[in-house]
């Protein structure tokens, strides 16, 4: 078996949301696949008015394959501070013509206002390692794992762009989505997360290789790219305009700087991925100046790097699941 469906990005790429069926007869909504989380959870009926603002909701009572889970409740709290927590349904849900016909379906009655906020977020698609799933008092399995036994091959694939649709596949590896080779990496799946190390990385084209291993993970759930503090100094510091702006939370820099130089990470054996300095200006950071928030900024405060979305939109990228790796291509 095997799944593909479009991705499409919301304004400065903050995330890409894909549309998936819930229920009996299908509920269409727009969900945000998140490879740093493990929990499936949907905007519900079971929400307070004042916690909705435009977002389509899952009805698990209008769905004729929908069964309580009784007694089972979730609460996620993320890295942003960000938090969902309700009531558990089996239901039947399908993503790009690839149908999970048990999947526990995470009901929301509360979200923050975060979430809120976020009118065109229907919900999240978690699909870390079910280890870190939230449900009790048993945990449950991500729509991946639930899937992958009846895959053509045990991965998923992540193709996200800049400013245009992509394609997450399920079950295969489209040939025709990427240049040259794929690159392996090993991944340990320990915490729940896609982590892998990378070897070290280079600023601009004619830049000097710096061998220094960075641990981190792989999350289409985060948007920027967040790397240890001699990595964003070493980088900044080749932007005559850039400036760590405390006020901003961050490095900053003047949107029209034309010396914002390209970004290269390691995978393996000599291959690196090229992030293109424009993908560097993340957004304005506010309507009068002419003053751009970086793409990459300082993992400090998180403990480990997050190759987020700036870094995952230059690549292909292969979440094998079965042989825990991740595969890695230029495009
Ligand atoms: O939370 C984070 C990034 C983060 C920020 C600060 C510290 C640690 C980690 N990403 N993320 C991944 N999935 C998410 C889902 C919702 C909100 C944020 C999400």
């Amino acid at each position: 078996d095997r799944g593909s469906v479009q991705n499409l990005p919301k304004s400065y790429d903050v995330e890409y949301l894909m549309p998936v069926s819930l229920g009996t007869p299908a509920q269409q909504l727009n969900l945000d696949l998140d490879t740093g989380s493990s929990d499936f959870w949907v905007f519900s009926t079971l929400l307070k008015e004042s916690m909705i603002n435009g977002q389509t909701l899952y009805d698990p009572n209008t769905s004729t394959t929908s069964d309580k889970m009784e007694g089972y409740t979730w609460k996620i709290t993320y890295g942003d501070e960000s938090y969902s927590s309700g009531d558990v349904y089996i239901d039947t849900v399908t993503i790009g013509d690839l149908t999970v016909s048990t999947q526990a379906v995470e009901a929301a009655k509360v979200v923050s206002e975060e979430f809120t906020a976020d009118s065109d977020n229907d919900g999240l698609v978690g699909l870390g390692f079910g280890i870190i799933n939230t449900v009790q008092p048993y945990k449950q399995k991500t729509f991946f794992e639930k899937a992958m036994p009846g895959l053509d091959s045990p991965v998923f694939t992540a193709d996200l762009k800049a400013g245009a649709p992509g394609r997450y596949n399920f079950g295969y590896i489209d040939d025709d989505a990427y240049l040259g080779n794929i690159t392996y990496v090993p991944v340990d799946s320990s915490d729940g997360f896609w982590r892998w190390v990378s070897p070290g990385f280079q600023v601009g084209s004619t830049g000097s290789f710096n061998s220094t291993r960075i641990h981190g993970i792989a999350d289409t759930g985060t948007t920027l790219l967040l790397l240890p503090d001699g990595v964003c100094e070493a980088f900044y510091s080749q932007i005559a305009s850039a400036e760590y702006e405390p006020s901003q939370g961050g490095y900053t820099f003047e949107c029209d700087d034309s010396t914002v130089p390209d970004f290269y990470f390691g995978t393996d054996n000599g291959q690196m991925i090229r992030i293109p300095g424009s993908y560097m200006s993340y957004s304005k950071t506010d309507t009068s100046s002419q003053r751009c928030f970086g793409g990459m900024q300082s993992d400090s405060g998180v403990g480990f790097t997050i190759w987020g979305d700036v870094a995952l939109k230059a690549a292909f990228v292969v979440f094998d699941q079965g042989n825990e790796q991740l595969g890695w291509a230029e495009k």
